[in-house]
Order: structure tokens, then C-alpha cells, then sequence
């Protein structure tokens, strides 16, 4: 993973990309750039073309090319709060194969919660190609108890996840405080780095902070949000920085 990011230091800062056509997402690229995140997250759900294979490798080269940055790209279903897709999960799962071939791609993000089949394929087909994978956990009600938490992000592990990541919903200050106090326990047993997150206004706070409990990577707004409380990245970039100071890591 720091090998993806030049050896920088955690948190990395990853910006999403929601455009539903070429010229919106360019648009919105050209807006993110100069932000300076340390990777760019396409939402491919949010894209009208996603049924055509091709486009999207090609779309994805535009974006790598223009970006110059790792590149994480993401179907999120619309379980887990992401848009509807005309894609079956095997068209989806044949798209990920496709994309993991590409080498204008980084990281693959895909719910754990999916068949264990369509795990393990896209888990060899990114090994295959050398790209990472993030398994996943979305839960857009509510934090669950933080042993369930910390059960789904074993479950990444235990299918091979480089990263595993969980975004909950809190319903109060206590869910947000349970779910640092379940990355720091997460990150304390498990082999591979965690990224989590408690979403809109309540859970800010630990797209912030998060990463002193072992959250590798957060994500910050750079146009449009694509997910609920994300924070503005220069806003998250400058209190993560005097963090830093404050704290002695700088
Ligand atoms: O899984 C995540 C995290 C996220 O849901 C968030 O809350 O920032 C945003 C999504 O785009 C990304 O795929």
C-alpha cells in the first residue's frame, strides 16, 4: 500500500469522482487535481455508460492520465448505497475482471458481502494483475455492535482483502465514539490495514481523527460527496496537518 503513495505517512487522503458522463467527470477532475489528494476514488456506479466494457477502459485512461494518481475504482452496489446499475452481479463481476486487467487502475474496491465466488474471482484476478483489493462493509442505518464491525472486517482479511474497510451510520455521539474504539481494536489483531469511517455531520469527526486510531485512508470532498459527511479535502488536509503538529508527529 505506502508503496502506491510514495512512502507518505497516513492518512492517505482519496477524493471521489461521481460524474455520470466523460465530460462531467473530466470537468471534475480538472476541479480535484490541484487540491492535491493522494488518490482519486471513481464511483463507476454513478456513470450512464456503464453497461459498455470499453468505454469505461477507456474512460479510465482519460482519468489516470489526467490524474497522475493512484486510482481506486468502485462499483458500490445499491445495497450498500451506491446508485442503480443495469449490470447483473455477474456483469459487474466480469466488468471489475476487465478493469483489474487495465494498468490505468490501482485498487478495487468490492463488498465483502457479495457470494464468496465473485470474491475469489476478482481476488485472483487482481493478484494476477497486481493490483490491490479493498473488500468492504457499508452500513448507511446504523453502527453495529462493534464485535459485528470487527467481524466483517476479519471476513476481508479472511478472503485475502489488502485493506479492509467499513462506513457506518451513527444515530448518536456514542456510535461514533464505539466505531474509533472498533478500528483501533480492528487494527490491533488484524494483518492487513484498516480504513473506516462513521458517516454524515455526526460521524465527521472521525474522517478526521480515524487515522489515530488506524484508519489508513480517508476520504474528503472535492466537488461533489459520495457519501454523507464528507469533509472538504482542504479543510481536511489542514486540520490533519496541525493534528499532526499539535500531537508531535511533525
Ligand atoms: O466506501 C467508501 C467510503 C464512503 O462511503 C465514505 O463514507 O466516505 C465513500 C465511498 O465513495 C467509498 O467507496
Amino acid at each position: 500500500m505506502n508503496s502506491l503513495f510514495q512512502g507518505k505517512d497516513i492518512p492517505y487522503i482519496c477524493t471521489p469522482l461521481v460524474g455520470r458522463n466523460r465530460d462531467d467527470i473530466m470537468e471534475e477532475l480538472e476541479k480535484i487535481i490541484p487540491k492535491n489528494p493522494d488518490l482519486i476514488e471513481w464511483r463507476a456506479d454513478f456513470l450512464t455508460n456503464i453497461h459498455d466494457t470499453e468505454y469505461v477502459i477507456s474512460l479510465l485512461k482519460e482519468i489516470k492520465f489526467k490524474a497522475g494518481l493512484p486510482i481506486l475504482f468502485t462499483i458500490r452496489s445499491e445495497k450498500e448505497g451506491g446508485e442503480p446499475i443495469p449490470l447483473s452481479e455477474h456483469d459487474k463481476v466480469a466488468l471489475l475482471c476487465q478493469v483489474s486487467k487495465s494498468r490505468n487502475v490501482d485498487i478495487i474496491d468490492y463488498e465483502v458481502s457479495n457470494k464468496p465466488a465473485f470474491i475469489q474471482k476478482i481476488r485472483k484476478q487482481t493478484k494476477d494483475n497486481n493490483k490491490k483489493l479493498i473488500l468492504s462493509y457499508h452500513n448507511f442505518d446504523c453502527t453495529p455492535g462493534n464485535q459485528e464491525i470487527i467481524k466483517k472486517l476479519f471476513l476481508c482479511e479472511f478472503y485475502g482483502a489488502d485493506m479492509a474497510k467499513a462506513a457506518v451510520m451513527p444515530n448518536n455521539k456514542d456510535d461514533v465514539l464505539r466505531l474509533l474504539q472498533a478500528t483501533k481494536d480492528a487494527d490491533d489483531v488484524l494483518t492487513i490495514p484498516v480504513i473506516t469511517m462513521s458517516m454524515g455531520g455526526l460521524g465527521a469527526l472521525s474522517r478526521v481523527i480515524g487515522w489515530v486510531y488506524g484508519s489508513v485512508l480517508t476520504f474528503g470532498l472535492g466537488v461533489h460527496n459520495s457519501a454523507p459527511g464528507q469533509v472538504p479535502i482542504e479543510r481536511l488536509q489542514q486540520m490533519i496537518t496541525k493534528m499532526k503538529e499539535s500531537m508531535g508527529y511533525q
